[in-house]
């Protein structure tokens, strides 16, 4: 089995470490295409990887084509592929938006796998939506999955309205937890805590709940009538979000991401 994946950035560079790891490669190395001079010359030294900085070397013999550039990048991408691409490769898109029939209609090809992956998987906990074409057999979309749960776990979707609606949960979510931490340290640094005693305090303060909401079946909302006691401090702070209507406000984030997944389908 070989592998390439177009674009070395957060996304494409964690997958092929990731990927490069799995035993169905054999000895074979995971080959990497990009167009950034710094990236490439970087990833050279590091000598891990196949690096090509021209798509004749690299996609013809590929038979799993990953892409990960922006989806403003993927209009000239595919221009580019075209003289190289035929009916059995198997693209494997981690953009957001971009649909399967414009990925199938740009590269005149049928086998098409859309992801919806997220930044934990740099440390193994990432989690990915997928969904293919008709035209992917059972067998390729199991080899697909095996690559794919080398940076976490995934889970099969069966449409792509769900791959969008993951990016407004999984795919951003990341970014809204980042942003809740940001909202504690800042508090914590207001309240006269040093930098790193804030960081402290917020980091373990996440870590630990994570840990207990992963090591039982109590929901988030269980969870939370354990820390508040009546009349407490706890309820002072849930009371102040709930008169804010931040439960609200976090939903609406979510369906706005998942409305611009939609909207760049229709740009791309
Ligand atoms: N970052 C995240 O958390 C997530 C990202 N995604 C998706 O992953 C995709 C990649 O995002 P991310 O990794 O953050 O982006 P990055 O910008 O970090 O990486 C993209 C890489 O592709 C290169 N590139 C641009 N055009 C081409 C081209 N024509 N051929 C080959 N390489 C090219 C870029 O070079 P240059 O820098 O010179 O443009 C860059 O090195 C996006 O489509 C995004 O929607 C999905 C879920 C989460
Ligand atoms: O912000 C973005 O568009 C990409 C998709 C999900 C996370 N990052």
């Amino acid at each position: 089995m070989k592998l390439l994946v177009i674009g070395a950035g957060n996304m494409g560079l964690t997958y092929a470490e990731s990927m490069s790891k799995s035993t169905l490669l054999g000895s074979k190395r995971l080959k990497i295409y990009d167009t950034d001079p710094n990236k490439i010359a970087a990833l050279k030294k590091e000598n891990h990887f196949e690096v090509y900085t021209d798509l004749k070397d690299c996609l013809p013999s590929a038979d799993i084509v990953f892409i990960a550039v922006k989806p403003y990048h993927s209009a000239t991408l595919f221009e580019n592929m075209i003289p190289y691409i035929h009916q059995e490769h198997i693209v494997v898109s981690l953009m957001a938006g971009v649909n399967i029939q414009t990925i199938q209609d740009s590269l005149g090809i049928k086998k098409v796998v859309r992801t919806m992956p997220n930044l934990p998987a740099k440390v193994g906990k990432g989690v990915t939506s997928y969904t293919a074409s008709k035209e992917v057999s059972k067998v390729e979309l199991m080899s697909i999955r095996h690559f794919l749960d080398t940076t976490g776990t995934s889970i099969h979707v069966q449409t792509e309205k769900f791959i969008d609606a993951s990016t407004g949960i999984s795919g951003s979510g990341p970014a809204y937890v980042f942003y809740f931490m940001q909202s504690m340290l800042e508090a914590a640094l207001k309240m006269g805590f040093s930098e790193y005693d804030s960081k402290v305090l917020v980091s373990n303060t996440f870590e630990g709940a994570i840990e207990l909401f992963s090591q039982s079946d109590l929901s988030p909302e269980g969870w939370i009538s354990r820390v508040a006691s009546k009349g407490g401090t706890t309820q002072a702070a849930i009371d102040s979000m709930d008169d804010n209507n931040v439960k609200q406000l976090i939903q609406d984030a979510a369906y706005a991401a998942f409305d611009r997944a939609v909207e760049l389908g229709k740009d791309s």
